[in-house]
Parts: structure tokens; C-alpha cells; sequence
């Protein structure tokens, strides 16, 4: 045989190990719920978005559940700035005026939101978008944020106090991909900017997800940030506990969310980089998986991710 086809052998037979690894994985998940949240630090560019949607449409026609929860912080703060709008954040959390409110609601609903229904909709009539508002998806309660142990007002940010998944449920088992804006009412009506972090670990929670997968722009969860020794590949709910009171402000929703998540029966919390290209699938299709995975206290992780 010429080298040529000794090396199209041996790619397509690597091709071919790649699609056989997924198999357990395909087996596994069928049917299941995912919410991935997909984090504005993560929508870097044009591609890596492109790579996202795709990623959610593969999910789809392999027979598990997607359910997109997406952020946009870098977003709306770029459009503050068109408008000369100040923005400030305290503890995590953006202050939000109401003024703050509205360009918060036009960017993650009307901009950030329809984009990505856009990207996934070239592969075919998937994407739904819907916000906290639509059927009573998320009610919110106004929540301060927590500055050196202080508790600090900062406007009409909220908390998820119930979540109603019915229409999310709808929209699944219609075959289609939700894909959820985090603005929010109170029992009054008032909307609430809530974090997306949070809205995607109560949302992974009310639907008995089997995965939370938060997407950002770090490979992981690191014990000692920035120290980049310190990454960790797994961790129960009771380690993490232990850890929160120690993260900085980036990483407390994520973990937060994961925590609440798992505590709440999601049987696993992920936290990927999003900077690379289809991490989505490399986590949930290989021996692998990518990033940190929080598990319940007393189970063994080894039984894959
Ligand atoms: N312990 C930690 N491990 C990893 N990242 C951390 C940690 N503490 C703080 N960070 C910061 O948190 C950031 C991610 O949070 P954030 O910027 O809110 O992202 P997103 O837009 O994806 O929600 C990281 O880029 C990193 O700078
Ligand atoms: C209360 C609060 O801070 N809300 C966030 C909502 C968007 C978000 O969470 O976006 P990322 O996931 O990209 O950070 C904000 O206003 O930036």
C-alpha cells in the first residue's frame, strides 16, 4: 500500500475510535435534560459561537434535551457605555437602577438572546427564546450582594424564588431548544435582573436535569485563584461547601449554582472553558470530560462523568 492510504486509513480509523468512544455516552444520556449556561465571557467570537450552536443542535439530534440558559454581562456592559450609562458591580452583582433595568432586559432579551436562537436556527427550526418572564418561568425576589460580610443594596437584582418549567418542558418535548433569558419578575410584576449563573442552577434543579454545564472563559474551578497549579478536575457538594466562603467574585454564582444544582438532585455540575471550541461535546462524549465536575457528597465519581 502508498503512504497516501496508509494515512487515510489511519485517520479515518482515528475518526472512527473518536465516534465509537461516545457510544457508552449516547447510551447513556438519551433522553436526558442538560442546561448548559453559556456565560457572555465566553462569546468571544463569531466561530466559538457558531461551534456553540452547533454543539446544542448535535446534543439535540443525539437524543438528549438541551436547555440554553445564557449571561451577557460583558454585553450590557458595553452597551451602558454607548449609552453613558455608569455600571458598577458589587460583590458579582451589577447595580441595577431602573434605567440599568431596561438596557439589562433590551440586551439579554432582545440582543444576546436572539442571537443565539439565530446561530442555532441555521441548523434547522430548533431554538425557542423565552425569558424569566414568559409563563411565569422564574419569579424573583430582590436579593442584596454581600461586600467584606456586609449585606449591600444593589437595586433590582433578584434571587429565583420559585421556578414554574412547565413551558420549558413544552417546548422539549416538542423537540425544540429553549433558550432562556435571565431578566425576571417579583410577585408584583417588577422585573429583576437576576444572574444567569443562578437562573441556570434553579432552572437545572426544577427540571431534575442530569447535567448542569456552565460555560466560561477559565478552564475550571481553581482552589487557590490564580495559582494555576490549583485547578480541580472533581469535588463533592460538601468540599465545595467548604470552599465557597474562599472564592472571589467571579466564581461564587457558578458555584453557588452548582452546589444548589447538585444539592437539588442534578447528579452532576460542570464548570468548562468556553474558549474552546465544542468543550460542550468533549465533555459530554469523552472518557475525559473537560473543566471541574461537582458531584453529590458521598457518591463515587469514578462512575464516569
Ligand atoms: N477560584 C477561581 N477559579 C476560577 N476562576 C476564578 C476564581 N476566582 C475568580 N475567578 C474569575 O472568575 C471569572 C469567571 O467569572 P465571570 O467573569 O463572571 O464569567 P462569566 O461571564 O462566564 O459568567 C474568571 O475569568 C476568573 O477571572
Ligand atoms: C445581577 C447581575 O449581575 N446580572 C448579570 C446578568 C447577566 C449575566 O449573568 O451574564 P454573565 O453570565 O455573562 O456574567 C449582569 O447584569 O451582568
Amino acid at each position: 500500500m502508498s503512504d497516501e492510504t496508509d494515512d487515510r486509513l489511519a485517520t479515518a480509523a482515528e475518526k472512527a475510535s473518536v465516534l465509537v468512544e461516545a457510544l457508552p455516552w449516547l447510551q447513556r444520556f438519551n433522553g436526558a435534560t442538560v442546561v448548559i449556561k453559556y456565560g457572555g465571557n465566553a462569546m468571544i467570537d463569531d466561530e466559538l459561537k457558531r461551534a456553540f450552536a452547533e454543539d446544542m443542535v448535535f446534543l439535540r439530534l443525539a437524543g438528549l434535551r438541551p436547555v440554553v440558559v445564557h449571561g451577557g454581562g460583558p454585553q450590557i456592559t458595553s452597551m451602558l457605555d454607548r449609552l453613558g450609562m455608569q455600571g458598577e458591580f458589587r460583590g458579582g452583582l451589577r447595580v441595577t437602577t431602573p434605567e440599568t433595568m431596561d438596557v439589562v432586559r433590551m440586551v439579554l432579551v432582545g440582543q444576546v438572546g436572539r442571537e443565539l436562537v439565530g446561530l442555532i436556527n441555521q441548523n434547522g427550526p430548533y431554538a425557542v427564546g423565552m425569558s424569566g418572564e414568559d409563563a411565569r418561568l422564574f419569579t424573583a425576589a430582590r436579593r442584596t450582594a454581600t461586600v467584606d460580610g456586609e449585606a449591600v443594596d444593589v437595586g433590582l437584582v433578584g434571587d429565583v424564588v420559585d421556578v414554574n418549567p412547565e413551558a420549558v418542558q413544552d417546548l422539549i418535548n416538542a423537540g425544540r431548544i429553549p433558550v432562556v433569558s435571565t431578566v425576571a419578575p417579583d410577585e408584583d410584576g417588577v422585573v429583576h435582573n437576576v444572574n444567569a449563573d443562578t437562573a441556570a442552577g434553579a432552572l437545572a434543579e426544577a427540571l431534575g436535569a442530569e447535567k448542569l454545564v456552565v460555560l466560561t472563559d477559565v478552564e475550571g474551578l481553581y482552589t487557590d485563584w490564580p495559582d494555576r497549579s490549583s485547578l480541580v478536575s472533581r469535588l463533592d457538594a460538601d468540599q465545595l461547601a467548604e470552599l465557597l466562603p474562599q472564592l472571589a467574585s467571579g466564581m461564587v454564582p457558578k458555584m453557588e449554582a452548582c452546589l444548589r444544582a447538585v444539592r437539588g438532585g442534578v447528579p452532576r455540575a460542570h464548570v468548562i472553558d468556553g474558549r474552546l471550541a465544542h468543550s460542550v461535546l468533549l465533555e459530554v462524549f469523552t472518557k475525559a470530560g473537560v473543566g471541574t465536575m461537582v458531584f453529590p457528597a458521598g457518591t463515587d465519581s469514578e462512575d464516569g462523568r
